[in-house]
């Protein structure tokens, strides 16, 4: 079973991430961006506000393809549980988010344009955790250190989300991210317990 845990940056998916893994000892802890020479790429990109939008979605989408290969297709062959701190959504809503505030990139519907790129290799989650907080508190949170960390654009990375959660109500389930930390990792346990009563 895939699990992803999603959010705006400083959201809490790190923390809870940790947390887990305690909880799931023999489960597969993996994350987007990934710890491979693309990741560093995408790390880069991060770092680079001058980066072009459509070469920054296609680093983070060259990273999931070996992040599908090298990790989740493998784990979830073993049957294993696998979760991953960030996965595809956060390209759906954060590049869908760039791509749309930029000029040159004359894209329709840039969410779904980036939904329409993954669609023929990538792999649905089973379940995704969405820690709901608002921009304002997250970017607060994240330190404001990149171009994503910022209040304004996060509210459009906010709105993307909203729209992905529309349009797949069964596989999305919110916790209120401005509780304290045990108590959002109480929620997210909860949810786990009653997703993967077997651990798997
Ligand atoms: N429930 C919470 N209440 C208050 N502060 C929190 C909570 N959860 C995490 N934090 C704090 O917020 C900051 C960001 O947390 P964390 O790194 O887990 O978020 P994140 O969603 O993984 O962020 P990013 O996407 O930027 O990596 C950290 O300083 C962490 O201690
Ligand atoms: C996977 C992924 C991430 N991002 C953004 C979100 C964050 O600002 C950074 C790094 O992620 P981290 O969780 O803070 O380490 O990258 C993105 O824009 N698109 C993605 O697909």
């Amino acid at each position: 079973m895939l699990v992803t845990l999603e959010g705006l940056d400083g959201s809490g998916k790190t923390t809870i991430w940790e947390a887990l893994r305690e909880r799931y000892p023999d489960a597969t802890f993996t994350r987007e961006p990934t710890n491979s020479w693309y990741g560093d790429a995408v790390y880069r990109s991060i770092e680079d506000d001058d980066a072009d939008p459509l070469a920054e979605l296609f680093l983070y989408t060259a990273d999931h393809a070996d992040h599908l290969s090298r990790v989740i297709e493998p784990a979830l062959e073993r049957d294993d549980l696998v979760i991953s701190d960030r996965y595809s959504d956060s390209r759906f809503a954060y590049q869908g988010a760039t791509l749309a505030a930029a000029d040159g990139h004359d894209l329709a519907d840039p969410l779904e344009y980036v939904v329409d790129v993954h669609r023929p290799f990538s792999i649905q989650p089973d379940l995704t955790i969405y820690l709901d907080l608002e921009p304002e508190t997250a970017a607060t949170r994240a330190g404001t250190t990149n171009k994503f960390e910022r209040a304004d654009y996060l509210a459009s990375v906010q709105d993307n989300y909203e729209r992905l959660i529309d349009r797949d109500p069964d596989r999305f389930v919110r916790v209120d991210a401005t509780q304290s930390p045990p108590d959002v990792l109480e929620a997210v346990t909860d949810t786990l317990a009653t997703a993967v009563p077997d651990g798997r």
